[in-house]
């Protein structure tokens, strides 16, 4: 079992179900360290220890692995201050997208929950944002969605109304400056020690402001620990920064159009409101799209529904093997054919 301050840990996010696989850890090196990571580069990654950031790099072994920011791993320092990183501790929760190549691309582990944040400016766009929502309820993060520019919006109060109507209640939705102070204390509830935060949304949305606001608030408050050589001032990091309340937010890069990494049954799930209305409907195999004695169409928002389909076609999509889309595509062709020759037939017979 190897040696953790949980008390530094915990401050750049280290829950007890991380530490606990510790123990399940038998053959980890006697000095190896926690670390989570913070960067990745091609050659390097960069992780925090609790105290201070460094680069280190992945055994070969792991080269397979897919490593995300904010994962936990083990860390070995060999001769020359060389850090090596041996181990991978499995982590509680994964978001990842899916490239137009079809293949996985992991973006951030180990995330509590995500702010969605979203512009009630030009950025307004419902539909991204329920790209954004299954994205991270697949992945089993808890979202937020915070619409910035409260204060320069356009019709801030109409659209505000609408995401209530067309969203679950039970997604948490906030209005915010991110400039404000306010911003911190409106998500105070998400901000408690510990916690490990991502900002999703689109360029220009405000989320490095919305961060700035968020860790000036832990500036002032944390302040008198920056004397006792182990506080808060120790998490300086270029991607992890600190809450006021002790919660830690990972920068990404600017995502523009995601595609869930997810199946159909989990983004079914995902759109929970459709889920769960579609138990009332007259056919158990109910696609929503006209069939009598349906429980969805009407209920929920007409464009939320057409979204809906949408994302799950690219799931059905991206679920299919390059065999199946060879397949696809045949069948398609003999459709089309077929469509073609009937259509000259009814011709033939004026
Ligand atoms: N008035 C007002 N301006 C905002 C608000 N949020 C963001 N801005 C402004 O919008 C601009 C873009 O904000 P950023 O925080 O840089 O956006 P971002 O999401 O980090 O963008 P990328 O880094 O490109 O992904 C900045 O000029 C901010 O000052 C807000 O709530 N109110
Ligand atoms: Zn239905």
């Amino acid at each position: 079992m190897i040696d953790i301050d949980f008390e530094s840990l915990r401050l750049i996010g280290l829950t007890q179900t991380i530490a606990s696989q510790l123990y399940q850890l038998h053959d980890a090196p006697a000095n190896a360290s926690l670390v989570r990571i913070t960067e990745i580069q091609r050659d390097w990654l960069t992780v925090h220890d609790g105290q201070a950031e460094f680069r280190a790099r992945a055994l070969p072994a792991l080269h397979d692995e897919a490593l995300a920011v904010g994962d936990w791993m083990l860390s070995t320092t060999l001769a020359h201050d060389e850090r090596w990183l041996s181990t991978l501790l499995p982590p509680t929760t994964h978001i990842a997208r899916r490239g137009n190549d079809g293949r996985h691309h992991s973006l951030v582990s180990n995330v509590d929950t995500a702010l969605l944040v979203m512009g009630l400016d030009h950025d307004f766009n419902p539909r991204r944002l329920e790209r954004y929502l299954a994205i991270v309820k697949t992945a089993g993060v808890e979202p937020v969605v915070v619409m910035s520019k409260a204060d320069i919006g356009d019709d801030v109060e109409q659209r505000m109304e609408l995401l209530r109507q067309r969203l679950p209640a039970t997604i948490p939705l906030l209005a915010v400056n991110t400039l404000s102070g306010d911003a911190a204390a409106q998500l105070a509830p998400w901000l408690g020690v510990g916690q490990t935060l991502v900002l999703l949304g689109s360029s220009g949305a405000g989320k490095s402001t919305l961060t700035n606001t968020l860790t000036q608030a832990g500036q002032q408050t944390g302040g008198v620990r920056k004397g006792d050589g182990r506080g808060r001032h120790t998490t300086t990091s270029r991607s992890l920064h600190l809450c006021a309340d002790g919660a830690c937010i990972i920068d990404t890069p600017g995502l523009r159009s995601w595609q869930p990494d997810a199946d159909e049954a989990s983004l079914t799930a995902a759109f929970e409101d459709i889920d769960a209305l579609a138990a009332q409907c007259q056919f158990r195999d109910c696609h929503h799209a006209g069939e009598p004695g349906c429980a969805v169409r009407g209920a929920v928002d007409d464009d939320r529904l057409l979204n809906y389909h949408k994302l799950m076609r690219e799931a059905r999509r991206s679920q299919q093997t390059p065999l199946d889309r060879i397949a696809q595509v045949a069948k398609w062709k003999v459709m089309q054919r077929a469509a073609v020759a009937r259509s000259k037939d009814k011709l033939g017979k004026r």
